[in-house]
């Protein structure tokens, strides 16, 4: 039995790779999209979204309403994600979320919403397993040296900064670096910003330049030595191994899971 499965989000970079994923997969069945631009015109555009011929709702009520689903993704916005997951979670939908930006209270009130409606839910910060590897590692790495800063750098259409990969990152190298304020403690900004954002003092820089997709390195600093940690998605094909996980995994799910390294080796 195919897995059906409504993404949100179709026309974006991401969506648009995610419909031809799941629409080549033979044990996924795209059966709606959620736009919020139900535009004939513009869906000519998205040649494979036209040619399958499957509706596509601007009411994510009407959507979950109407259409039988196992699986909903979504790759939007923050708030309309949010909004998303929240309907489809209450209608019993497994909900797989990619979109990043969405606030740690954002996060508690749908793993609540999971937990009472008995219905699972994946928040991948990121799909692509050679970045789930780099936090992994990451937090490892951390236990031994507190000095660290990260580079994450990203396309130029990005709206969110940091990354939610770089969010992540932070929560899992703070479960095992012990508290440090880093740098010279007279450091001085000569320029406002020049030493990055700072959680917990890990210090986070987001670069975005066209010409990138996806990258992230981490940066250790010991005594005479430096140990780097770097990631870099190419190319967007490299996070459709992880969607196409997180639609299996979620099935099999009654709660919200934060980061794709919780269930890997499940
Ligand atoms: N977890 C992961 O591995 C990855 C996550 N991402 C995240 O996925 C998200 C999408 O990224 P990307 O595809 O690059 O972004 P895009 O801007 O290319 O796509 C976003 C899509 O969402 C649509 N959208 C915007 N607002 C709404 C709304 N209110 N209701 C419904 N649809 C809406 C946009 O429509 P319109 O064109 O009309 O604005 C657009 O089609 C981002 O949060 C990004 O950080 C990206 C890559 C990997
Ligand atoms: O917007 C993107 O492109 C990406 N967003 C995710 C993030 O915020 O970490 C994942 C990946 O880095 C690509």
């Amino acid at each position: 039995m195919a897995i059906n499965v409504i993404i949100a989000g179709p026309r974006g970079r991401m969506g648009t790779e995610a419909v031809e994923m799941v629409t080549n997969e033979p044990n996924l069945q795209l059966v709606a999209c959620i736009d919020r631009k139900n535009d004939k015109e513009k869906m000519r555009e998205y040649p494979t979204l036209s040619r399958l011929k499957i509706p596509v709702f601007e009411d994510p009520e009407e959507c979950f309403h109407t259409v039988q689903a196992d699986v909903f993704i979504d790759l939007t916005v923050p708030e309309a994600c949010f909004d998303h997951a929240t309907i489809a979670i209450q209608r019993h939908i497994r909900t797989v979320i990619g979109t990043s930006g969405l606030t740690n209270s954002q996060i508690e009130e749908l793993s609540a919403i999971s937990k009472e409606n008995q219905t699972g839910c994946i928040i991948a910060p990121n799909f692509a397993i050679g970045a789930v590897l780099m936090m992994q590692f990451s937090k490892m790495a951390a236990r031994y040296f507190p000095d660290v800063e990260i580079i994450e750098k990203h396309h130029d259409q990005k709206l969110d900064a940091p990354s939610g990969t770089a969010v992540k990152t932070v929560d899992l190298i703070k479960q095992t670096r012990l508290p440090k304020t880093q740098g010279h403690p007279n450091e001085e900004e000569i320029i406002p910003g020049a030493r990055g954002a700072v959680d917990d003092g890990i210090r986070v820089h987001s670069v975005r330049l066209p010409g990138l997709v996806a990258h992230q390195e981490v940066i250790f600093g010991g005594s005479g030595q430096t140990l780097s940690i770097k990631h870099d998605s190419i190319d967007r094909k490299s996070f459709m191994s992880g969607v196409k996980f997180a639609v299996e995994n979620v099935i099999d799910l009654n709660e919200l899971v934060y980061g794709l390294e919780n269930i890997l080796d499940k």
